[in-house]
């Protein structure tokens, strides 16, 4: 299984949610690479099992420029065979808290198979810990299911509803 964390951040919250992410991955003895967003290579985004990405939040809860590109890699390549997650820092003093991280959400929630999400408040805390390792563990166990079905589930608004050949 390979899994790749992509994330922008500028001053640093995203980068250590990124990072804590890595070691938690790492821990499930899984393939993981971990990407700034302009090292990512777009081209190979179906080369991975898992892409969890990562955003800060912008100007009026906005996705940040940065991030723009992967947002339509996804948008026009995006396949329902890549199990992806979405996390971010962001601050609740905003009134759209972490709407980059909304913004993925939506639209990964249709082009992938999407799998968890996580907001964080500005720099991650100790609970923001557990919060990281339930996200892992809901991607991987996503992948593991999948795999063994040979199908996906998709979380549609009646509950688990779809199921399609890969
Ligand atoms: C100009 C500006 C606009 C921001 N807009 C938002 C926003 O709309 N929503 C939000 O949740 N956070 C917003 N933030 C807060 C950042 O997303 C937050 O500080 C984040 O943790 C920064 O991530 P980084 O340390 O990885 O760069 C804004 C910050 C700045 C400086």
């Amino acid at each position: 299984m390979k899994v790749a964390i992509v994330y922008a951040s500028i001053t640093g919250n995203t980068r250590e949610l990124a990072e804590e992410l890595y070691e938690r991955f790492l821990a499930q003895q899984v393939e993981v690479d971990i990407y700034k967003i302009e090292e990512f290579p777009f081209s190979h985004l179906s080369h991975f099992d898992v892409i969890a990405i990562g955003t800060y939040t912008w100007g009026d809860g906005e996705i940040p420029e940065e991030m723009r590109g992967l947002y339509q890699a996804f948008e026009s390549c995006g396949k329902k065979t890549i199990v992806t997650a979405v996390f971010g820092t962001g601050d609740s003093f905003y009134p759209r808290y972490c709407g980059a991280v909304d913004l993925f959400r939506d639209m990964l929630y249709v082009h992938t198979n999407l799998a968890a999400i996580l907001k964080v408040e500005l720099t991650p805390q100790v609970r923001d810990l557990v919060r990281c390792q339930r996200l892992v563990e809901s991607t991987l166990h996503r992948v593991n299911h999948f795999k063994k079905a040979g199908r996906f589930w998709s979380f549609g608004v009646d509950g688990w509803e779809t199921n399609q050949k890969a």
